[in-house]
């Protein structure tokens, strides 16, 4: 079954009013993708990966990405596209805010400190579900040169510049080899798998009774 931006905002609300919290929902979001990531690269410690995070939850799940990897030994650098202080929700900010401590994790606040970067895996948490209009600056250089490279795209929820509802892109998108989709996939994905690469839908939690009403 395919649902839209809205329904799943519906969803997520109505699970964060039963009393499952959307900071779980991301954990798990997160923990969902490393699973994706590890089946595909088992020996992820000799990886170089780059994470890009927007600074709503798309990139919130990207953190929780980040930080689970580092337990694996990866060697990995997370770029926030934004100043920490413009982070719009408090899930995305508590994750942000774990990383500022961990002196595993190299931190960097624009494309600019990706450029000089040889990798192997990269986690786009840009953009998902909360996407409007055009692609603004820095996000629109981040999808450029996540483009550019030949390493492994992976996805966080819709490749960002691909409009979930319908299909249709912005000016600029990832074009990802892989797309994890949490909870259920989103209508206009099936369609772009030109974008979306292979799409694996998985579920972060969310009670189903949480759907009533709704679907
Ligand atoms: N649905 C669920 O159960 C869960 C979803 N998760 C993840 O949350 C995102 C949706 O998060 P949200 O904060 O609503 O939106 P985004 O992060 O996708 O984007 C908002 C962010 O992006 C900026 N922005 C929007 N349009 C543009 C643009 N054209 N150019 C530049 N910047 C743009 C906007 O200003 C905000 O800063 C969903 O996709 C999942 O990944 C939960 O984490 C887990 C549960
Ligand atoms: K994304």
């Amino acid at each position: 079954m395919e649902i839209t931006v809205k329904q799943m905002y519906q969803i997520e609300e109505n699970g964060h009013q039963m009393g499952f919290p959307r900071q779980l929902m991301m954990e798990n979001a997160g923990a969902s993708m490393v699973r994706r990531i590890l089946e595909k690269f088992p020996d992820v410690s000799s990886k170089r990966v780059l994470v890009f995070a927007g600074l709503g939850n798309n990139g919130g799940d990207a953190l929780v990405v980040a930080r689970h990897l580092t337990g694996y030994g990866a060697k990995i650098t997370v770029v926030l596209l934004g100043n920490p202080s413009d982070i719009k929700t408090i899930e995305c900010k508590t994750n942000w805010q774990i990383l500022e401590k961990m002196k595993s994790v190299q931190l960097g606040f624009g494309p600019a400190d990706a450029t000089n970067f040889d990798v192997d895996i990269i986690v786009d948490g840009i953009l998902g579900t909360g996407i409007t209009g055009q692609i603004r600056e820095p996000h629109a250089s981040a999808i450029d040169l996540i483009n550019k490279t030949n390493a492994f795209k992976i996805a966080v929820d819709v490749p960002s510049g691909l409009d979930p509802d319908t299909g249709n892109t912005a000016d600029k998108y990832v074009t990802a080899d892989v797309t994890v989709t949490f909870h259920k996939m989103k209508r206009g994905m099936p369609k772009r798998k030109d974008l979306c690469g292979i799409i694996f839908v998985e579920k972060i939690g969310i009670p189903t009774e949480a759907e009533i009403g709704v679907l």
